[in-house]
């Protein structure tokens, strides 16, 4: 049977499967599994059990909950255990190339209040716009699911599987992929021992139309700054201008890392950041996008550059400096009269080539020390790293993204732009030193997703096609002579 009639049989029962696999993703969805809400770590781990329990029903072998031990600090709970991570192999035919296949199934919050027109867990269909909303839908619980429907799909077309499939799904990464590079080193040489190639997908299209590969990651360093004041909160009135207020002293310290064009203010960054070469002026381009499909993606008109290569720079190419929150400030409606006792201000940087984490890492804590010497004030101060996850640019040029493009051209009609990504993946280098080898991203959702937002949605067409073209990769994937 020619490839062409392979595909036509296995696209033709992923359309007919589809109403099943929504279902499967309505399940997943169901389930809030925030990495980042230690309260909610049973719901990150009944999601790993989900998967797991999916996976053996498709005849996956070898199945795995592998424990990662306690979280690091700063944790609330020391004794908090990471969730596991699930893998899983289908076939083991030494004469076929192995994929391995990573996602994530913990997803950042998400709460009706926030502003979602429905409730973030219960997966919409709406069939009107033709797109499937909930938190996970594109981040990454759509496309993780969509390799295990790649597999069904296969099975009742009667279609041989291509290759080997390896599933290394996490439950930490949106809250830095604690644990999972000691797996990875561990079982470079046994679970994972041969590895051909490893696709992710866990990223968006840069707009909405054009589908993209990519190639490249920031990375990202979290931090934290506490500032600690008196035993309790206080009544406004009663100590308003006697005592010195932690968050008088945060907001201060937080006003000197970047300003309101985006320019990072610590000293020191920016000798850290590679020169861009000829070469990426004449890539960036080439790239479809504009400014204009910015401000469709953010729903705005707040953006910094208006230049599609400056855009594209900013977003890929230099580090940039996010304020995220405060932990313990007054958050609600109203007006409430209190003094804060105790405040931590989170920011993050994503980071890019040569940026050294450690030596970042130095650089803010020093600058937010000093930042807070220079008020005077009689509280506390700490600026600490909660987790970091290094940046990764490869060479898009091997079997693996050739593969991704056929396949994205037999599905979709169109070559795919080769992209970078502003966002991170913090395990991707790994994967890439540790098992020796190459690392292609097959994002299956678009720039205006919404992912980390509200309303996060995946189009019902992103869903299918991306199944199709998971499908066509692993069989070009398969066929190619090299690896
Ligand atoms: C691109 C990916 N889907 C994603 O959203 N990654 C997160 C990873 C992260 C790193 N620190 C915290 N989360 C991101 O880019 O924010
Ligand atoms: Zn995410
Ligand atoms: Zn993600």
């Amino acid at each position: 049977m020619s490839l062409d009639q392979k595909f036509e049989k296995i696209f033709k029962k992923v359309d007919e499967l589809k109403p099943q696999f929504i279902d499967v993703l309505a399940k997943a969805i169901e389930i809030p599994a925030v990495s980042s809400d230690e309260s909610l770590r049973p719901m990150v781990v009944k999601k790993a059990h989900f998967l797991a329990d999916q996976l053996k029903s498709l005849g996956f072998s070898d199945i795995q909950l592998r424990e990662l031990g306690t979280q690091p600090p700063p944790v609330n709970d020391p004794k908090l255990q990471l969730p596991p991570v699930v893998l899983a192999r289908y076939g083991n035919d030494p004469a076929k190339k192995t994929v391995l296949v990573y996602g994530h199934y913990d997803v950042q919050p998400a709460a009706k209040e926030d502003g979602w027109d429905s409730e973030p867990f219960t997966l919409v269909v709406d069939e009107e716009k033709q797109l499937l909303k909930g938190r996970g839908s594109t981040d990454d619980t759509g496309p993780l699911t969509g390799w295990l429907h790649v597999v069904r799909s296969h099975q009742e077309a009667g279609i041989e599987f291509p290759v080997n499939l390896i599933t290394c799904f996490e439950g930490m990464e949106e809250s830095g992929s604690l644990g999972l590079d000691d797996l990875i080193a561990v079982e470079a040489d046994k679970y994972f021992k041969d590895v051909d190639t490893v696709c992710i997908s866990d990223n968006y299209w840069l707009g909405t139309k054009k589908p993209v590969l990519t190639y490249g990651l920031r990375g990202c360093n979290y931090y934290q700054v506490t500032i600690n004041g008196p035993h309790a909160d206080l009544h406004s009135g009663v100590f308003g201008g006697i005592i010195a207020e932690p968050m008088i002293d945060l907001v201060q310290v937080m006003g000197t890392l970047v300003d309101s064009q985006g320019k990072i203010k610590i000293e020191g960054i920016e000798e850290m950041v590679a020169p861009v070469t000829e070469k990426e002026h004449e890539i960036y381009e080439k790239i479809d996008f504009s400014v204009e499909e910015l401000n469709a993606a953010s729903g705005s008109n707040t953006s910094l550059y208006k230049k599609k290569e400056d855009i594209l720079m900013h977003r890929w190419r230099f580090p940039s400096l996010s304020i995220h929150g405060v932990e313990g400030a007054f958050a609600g409606q109203g007006a409430k009269t209190v003094i804060p006792a105790k405040v931590v201000g989170k920011f993050s940087i994503r980071t890019v080539p040569d940026i050294d984490s450690e030596k970042l890492t130095k650089i803010v804590v020093e600058h937010c020390e000093r930042e807070f010497a220079k008020l005077n004030s009689p509280n506390t101060c700490k600026a600490e790293l909660i987790h970091d996850g290094n940046y990764w640019v490869s060479d898009p040029f091997n079997a693996s993204f050739t593969a991704a493009a056929k396949a994205t051209k037999v599905v979709y009609g169109v070559e795919p732009d080769l992209t970078r990504e502003g966002g991170s993946i913090p395990i991707t280098l790994s994967f890439e030193e540790k098992l020796k080898t190459n690392v292609m991203l097959l994002p299956m959702g678009r720039g205006d997703d919404g992912a980390h937002s509200i309303n996060e949605k995946l189009d019902i067409s992103n869903f299918v096609n991306g199944i199709k073209i998971m499908s066509a990769y692993l069989h070009y994937y398969a066929e190619s002579p090299e690896k």
